[in-house]
């Protein structure tokens, strides 16, 4: 199953996904993003992201290896789709944590998708975890607040809303959602169709 987390910047994707696999909810793969942005202190290539330059990213555009791009505050972010596909051959979720427009475009190509927006309790919050975190600047913060507003107007385009009060809670509710997802009927009926040859 394809799993796709969006939400503004700041709201709490990252500690939320790393809570998951804390839970022991380990049974997903995380989809690691290509960029162009400049990895932040700590940050490692081919884990966090795979860090590269705008032409390397534009060449993998060309070359049809990208599941969904798009350009957000500056740069370029991406899901390779190779490790995509792989995973879900495998049989394995996978999550991917993007921004609403490449979202949307998942949805084109992936229409059975789950789609999860994540959202903070009120804007107020939102900007005290986005300074609290310290790795953007005032300017940056600036843009993030306002393309946040048109995010959450993008919430309508998504299965579910999660609100991201406290990690635990809203950990629970995504796991929820994902161990509801896999037992909806047309995800099993093959299953059972081939079982009792129809
Ligand atoms: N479309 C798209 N968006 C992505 C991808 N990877 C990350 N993003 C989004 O890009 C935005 C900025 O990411 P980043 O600079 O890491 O900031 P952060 O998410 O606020 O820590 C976030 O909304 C991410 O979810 C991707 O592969 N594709
Ligand atoms: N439920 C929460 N309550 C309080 N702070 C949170 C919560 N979730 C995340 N945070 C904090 O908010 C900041 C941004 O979280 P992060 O996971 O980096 O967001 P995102 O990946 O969506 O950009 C971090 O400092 C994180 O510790």
């Amino acid at each position: 199953m394809l799993i796709v987390l969006s939400g503004p910047s700041g709201v709490g994707k990252g500690t939320v996904r790393q809570a998951m696999l804390a839970d022991s909810f380990k049974d997903f793969k995380y989809s690691v993003s290509m960029t162009t942005r400049k990895p932040r202190p700590g940050e490692k290539d081919g884990a966090d992201y795979f860090f590269r330059t705008k032409e390397q990213f534009q060449q993998h555009i060309a070359d049809g290896e990208m599941l969904e791009w798009a350009r957000y505050v500056n740069n370029y972010y991406g899901t390779p789709l190779g490790p995509v596909n792989a995973t879900l051959d495998q049989g394995q979720d996978v999550l991917l944590e993007i921004e609403v427009n490449g979202a949307m475009q998942v949805r084109e190509k992936c229409p059975d998708g789950v789609f999860i927006f994540l959202t903070p309790p009120d804007l107020q919050e939102l900007k005290q975890r986005i300074e609290k975190r310290g790795t953007d600047d005032a300017a940056t913060i600036l843009k993030r607040m306002e393309k946040a507003r048109n995010e959450i107007k993008m919430m309508e385009n998504y299965d579910y809303a999660v609100v991201n009060d406290k990690v635990n809670l809203a950990v629970k509710r995504i796991e929820a959602i994902i161990t509801s997802e896999h037992n909806r009927v047309p995800r099993v009926i093959d299953r059972y169709r081939k079982m009792i040859g129809v």
